[in-house]
């Protein structure tokens, strides 16, 4: 039985069109055109409008690890409840584990430097943001718009970058088979060079969100 914070590669498999990444250690996988270039729009002019500097958990003392600009999206908006809905149909994952949706913005030279989504088991601030809901366990990013130069995706284990694409998006487990933390989800915001990136992020948890 799959836990109700988990998606799977069935449950993906059953859209058209994803792809999944040819890793074993790794389950990577990507939908073109996931989302209309119209909800993309929507949803850049909601990030343009609620902006601030992004943060990291489990900081490790470089200012310069994540200089992008983060918007925390109103759940109630009805880009972002569409967004939600197509997340479901794809994902099935009930959406009481899911954290609410963000997105990023990364202007000319910002970037994320290379980072896994799970939290340190242990770490310094396991009991600050795991406590009630757990670690995470699914991540669902969705590229905006296509950036005129750099800001890739980098996953170092898999040897792969991802490119941005308008509605393209981007889904991997941040556990192993066994539900241990999987290193091999490290990836990188790589910096943009030219042009403004924007993405959507929507991590899900072991257990309900607050
Ligand atoms: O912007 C990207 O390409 C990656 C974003 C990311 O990894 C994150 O927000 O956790
Ligand atoms: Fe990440």
């Amino acid at each position: 039985m799959i836990q109700p914070g988990e998606s799977s590669a069935e449950i993906l498999g059953a859209t058209t069109g994803v792809q999944r990444a040819p890793f074993a250690k790794l389950e990577l996988f990507q939908l073109k055109r996931f989302l209309p270039p119209d909800l993309c729009l929507e949803l850049i002019a909601l990030i343009e409008q609620g902006r601030r500097p992004s943060t990291i958990a489990d900081d490790n003392g470089d200012a310069l690890f994540r200089t992008s600009e983060t918007c925390d999206l109103d759940p109630a908006a009805p880009a972002v409840r569409q967004l939600e809905d197509r997340l479901l149909s794809l994902n099935r994952i009930d959406p009481r584990h899911g954290e609410p949706v963000q997105g990023q913005r990364y202007a000319v030279g910002q970037e994320f430097k290379a980072h896994t989504d799970y939290f340190e088991p242990g770490g310094r601030d396991w009991e600050k943001y795991c406590a009630i809901a757990g670690q995470r366990t699914w991540t669902f990013m969705v590229y905006l718009n296509a950036v005129e130069a750099g800001g890739g995706t980098r996953f170092g284990a898999a040897k792969k970058i991802v490119q941005p694409e308008a509605g393209k998006l981007l889904a991997w487990n941040n556990r192993r088979p066994d539900g241990s933390p999987n290193p091999a989800t490290l990836h990188h915001g790589m910096k943009v060079r030219r042009g403004v990136k924007y993405v959507i992020t929507k991590w899900y948890r072991e257990k309900p969100w607050g």
